[in-house]
């Protein structure tokens, strides 16, 4: 599918020089949406995940259905403050900031090999920093995967060595 008419580009936001990949306009499609979750579920299923991970927020909204179409468990992986019981977490570092994610511990066992999902591929601070946490655990990371890459920033350098899916890479 063309993923790239459902992505609003947005200049300057939410600082001063960086170009913002809106990928909310694909929700106001649900027949794109449906057929973006299948082409995902189809371009992951060969790495044989046994759990998804999808990072808060954005992630979540695709990383849901695609658990739901690979039959595959969703671990939350969320910012910190926000998961109510024992967590590992990880600080990162964002095209405009930084950040601390976090995970239960109970939701991982060191036989699982996790999917790191999100929606954008940018410096990968917050994939890299999603491995980390699945390492912390004494998990195995079977692949990366994303809507969409934004080359530029080199976020699949930082992620060398780890099997890398993009569906739309920019
Ligand atoms: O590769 P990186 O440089 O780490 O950037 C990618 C991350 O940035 C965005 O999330 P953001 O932290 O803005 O949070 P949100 O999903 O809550 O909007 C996006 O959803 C990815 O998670
Ligand atoms: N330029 C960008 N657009 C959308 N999401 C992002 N996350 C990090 N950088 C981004």
């Amino acid at each position: 599918m063309d993923i790239e008419k459902h992505i609003a580009v947005v200049k300057d936001f939410p600082k001063k020089g960086i170009i913002f990949k809106d990928i909310s306009p694909i929700f106001l499609n649900p027949n794109a949406f449906s057929q973006l979750i299948d082409e995902l579920a189809a371009s992951v299923r060969d790495l044989g995940a046994t759990k998804i991970f999808a990072a808060e927020a954005r992630g979540f909204l695709f990383g849901a259905p695609l658990s739901i179409k690979l039959g595959l468990p969703l671990v939350p992986v969320r910012k910190k403050g926000k998961l109510p019981r024992e967590t590992v977490e990880v600080s990162y570092g964002l095209e405009y900031g930084t950040d601390t994610l976090c995970v239960h511990c109970q939701d991982v066992q060191p036989q699982d090999k996790i999917l790191i999902f999100d929606d954008i591929l940018a410096t990968g601070g917050t994939a890299k920093a999603m491995c980390s946490l699945a390492e912390k655990l004494g998990a195995e990371v079977a692949g990366c995967a994303f809507i969409m890459e934004l080359s530029f920033l080199k976020g699949r350098e930082r992620l060398n060595g780890v099997e890398v899916r993009s569906m739309l890479i920019e």
